[in-house]
C-alpha cells in the first residue's frame, strides 16, 4: 500500500520529537499501521532552524495554510499551539477533507464543539491523545476501554510542570522561579506560562476529559480553574503532618443537587491522604484515576509532557488514522465517545454547589474559648470535623495556627463559616481553604 502522507505544523518541542519518533521507529510503525507513515511537509517560523531539525529530508514551508491546502497530504498534525490560528488551520484542514492530529488542548477545549462537528459533517478524524496528560494513553482508555462503563468520576495530575514544580519545591527546598525555569528548559511548560502555574492547561484537560467521560460538550468556560500560585509552603507542610500531600488535581465528577443531576469541573490544590498511589506522583509524572461503575477504580501514570513522550500518543493517533482512514466514518469511534446525536447537557454545577472535605488554617490568639467559638461556628453550618492539629505558640508568641479538617460539606456552607470565622477578633488574616479529596 502507498504510504500515507503527513504535514506537521510546527517544529518545536513535540514537532521535532514526533519527527524524531517517526524516523527512528519506522519500520515498527510501518508493520504495525499495515502502511508507512511518511512526512513530507513541515511549516515552521524559522526555516533555516526547522531544515537542520529534520535532516533536510522533507520540505520546510513558512506559510502552515501551504501544508493544509495540499492536496497530497492526508493528514495534519497541528503542533504549534494556541487558539486562532490553530482553529483556522485546524476548520481548514477539515474542510479539506484531511484528517486531523493535534496536541492542543487549548484549541479543543474552547473551540472542540465547532471542531468535532466540522470533522463529523466532513466525515474526518480529529484526534488529540497527547492534549490530555502527554503520552498516557488515557484518551484511547476512557473512550474505548471503559467503554462498558458509567463513569462517576475522574481525578488526575495532568500538568506536568506544576507537578514538577511542587515535587521540587518539596523535596530539594529549591525556589519557585528556579524549578519554573527548569521546567521550561526541559520542555514541559506551555509557551505562556501562567496557563501551567494558574492551573489553566490542566483545566483544559480536565474539560476535554469530562466531555469524553459523561458524553456532554466542552464547556471550559464553566471549569473552576485554581493554580498554584498562592498555595503557601507552610500548608504542604502541615499536610504532610495530618498524612496528607498536596497535589494540583483535575477533577470531574458526577454530581446529585437537590435531586438534579450535574457534572463538577474543577482544578485546585487538593489534600489527598499520603498512602494513595496518586499522592506519590512525583515531577513531570501525569496519573489519572478513572471510577467506573463495573470495572471500579482504574489508574493511568506515566511522562505527561516533554517531546517523545509525547510524540508517543501524537503517533499513536497517526497510526489509528492510518488504519481507519478507508472505514466508513459512521464506523469510526465517535470523536467525544458517545455518537454526536446521544450527547446530553448535563449542567455543570457553580463552585458553590460542589460537595468535598476541607483543610481550613487560621492564626488565632491562643487564649481560653477560642477553639469553642471556632467548632461553634463549624457545628452551626452543619459541619463537621474529622481531625484538628494545633500548633504550640513558638516561645514569646500568643498566636498560633490551627487547623481543621472537616467532613464531606457543600462549599457554599463552608465558606459562610468562613466568613464567620475572619470576623472574629481572636482570628488574624484570612482563612487558608484548601479542597480535600479521599479519593475512594
Ligand atoms: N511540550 C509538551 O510537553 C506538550 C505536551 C502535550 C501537548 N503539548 C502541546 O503541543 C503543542 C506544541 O507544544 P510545544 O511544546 O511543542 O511548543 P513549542 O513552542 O516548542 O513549538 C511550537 C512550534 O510552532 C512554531 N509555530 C508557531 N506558529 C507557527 C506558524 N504559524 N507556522 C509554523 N510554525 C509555527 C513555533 O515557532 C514553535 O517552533 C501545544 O499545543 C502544546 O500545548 C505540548
Ligand atoms: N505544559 C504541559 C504540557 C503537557 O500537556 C504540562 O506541563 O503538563
Ligand atoms: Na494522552
Amino acid at each position: 500500500m502507498k504510504p500515507i502522507k503527513v504535514g506537521l505544523l510546527g517544529v518545536g518541542n513535540v514537532g521535532g520529537g514526533t519527527f524524531d519518533v517517526l524516523e527512528r521507529n519506522q519500520e515498527e510503525i510501518r508493520r504495525r499501521a499495515g502502511r508507512s507513515i511518511e512526512v513530507v511537509a513541515v511549516s515552521a517560523r524559522n526555516l533555516e532552524r526547522a531544515k537542520t531539525r529534520t535532516g533536510g529530508k522533507v520540505a520546510v514551508v513558512a506559510n502552515p495554510m501551504d501544508i493544509v491546502n495540499n492536496p497530497e497530504i492526508d493528514i495534519v498534525v497541528e503542533l504549534i499551539g494556541g487558539y486562532d490560528q490553530a482553529r483556522e488551520l485546524v476548520l481548514k484542514a477539515i474542510e479539506n477533507g484531511k484528517h486531523v492530529v493535534t496536541a492542543n488542548k487549548a484549541l479543543l477545549a474552547v473551540h472542540g464543539n465547532e471542531i468535532f462537528a466540522a470533522a463529523q459533517a466532513k466525515g474526518v478524524m480529529v484526534a488529540f491523545e497527547a492534549a490530555v496528560a502527554g503520552g498516557i494513553p488515557i484518551i484511547k482508555a476512557l473512550r474505548e476501554g471503559l467503554t462498558a462503563n458509567r463513569i462517576d468520576w475522574l481525578a488526575g495530575i495532568i500538568n506536568g510542570t506544576t507537578n514538577f514544580i511542587l515535587s521540587e519545591m518539596r523535596d530539594k527546598g529549591l525556589d519557585f522561579a528556579t524549578v519554573l525555569k527548569q521546567a521550561q528548559e526541559l520542555g514541559y511548560a506551555e509557551a505562556d506560562p501562567t496557563f501551567d502555574i494558574e492551573g489553566v492547561d490542566a483545566a483544559h484537560k480536565a474539560t476535554i476529559m469530562s466531555a469524553i467521560a459523561f458524553g456532554i460538550p466542552v464547556q471550559f468556560d464553566k471549569a473552576h480553574v485554581e493554580g498554584i500560585s498562592k498555595l503557601n509552603a507552610v500548608d504542604i507542610r502541615y499536610a504532610e503532618q495530618l498524612g496528607y500531600r498536596i497535589k494540583l488535581l483535575g477533577i470531574a465528577k458526577r454530581a446529585k443537587v437537590n435531586g438534579k443531576e450535574g457534572v463538577e469541573l474543577r482544578v485546585h490544590p487538593t489534600l489527598i491522604p499520603s498512602k494513595r498511589l496518586i499522592a506519590n506522583v512525583e515531577g513531570a509524572m501525569n496519573a489519572v484515576l478513572v471510577q467506573g461503575d463495573a470495572v471500579g477504580a482504574t489508574l493511568y501514570y506515566g511522562k505527561g509532557a516533554g517531546a517523545e513522550p509525547t510524540a508517543s500518543a501524537v503517533i499513536a493517533d497517526l497510526v489509528d488514522i492510518t488504519r481507519l482512514a478507508t472505514a466508513d466514518p459512521e464506523h469510526r469511534v465517535p470523536h467525544l465517545a458517545f455518537q454526536p446525536n446521544a450527547m446530553t447537557n448535563i449542567e455543570i454545577l457553580p463552585m458553590s454547589e460542589v460537595t468535598t472535605s476541607y483543610y481550613l488554617r487560621m492564626n488565632v490568639k491562643d487564649e481560653p474559648g477560642v477553639l469553642a467559638d471556632l467548632t461553634r461556628i463549624l457545628a452551626d453550618a452543619g459541619i463537621s470535623i474529622d481531625a484538628m492539629l494545633q500548633k504550640e505558640p513558638a516561645d514569646g508568641e500568643t498566636r498560633t495556627d490551627i487547623i481543621f479538617l472537616t467532613h464531606q460539606t457543600q462549599e457554599k456552607h463552608v465558606n459562610s463559616a468562613i466568613a464567620k470565622m475572619e470576623a472574629l477578633s481572636t482570628v488574624g488574616g484570612s482563612v487558608t481553604k484548601i479542597r480535600l479529596e479521599n479519593l475512594s
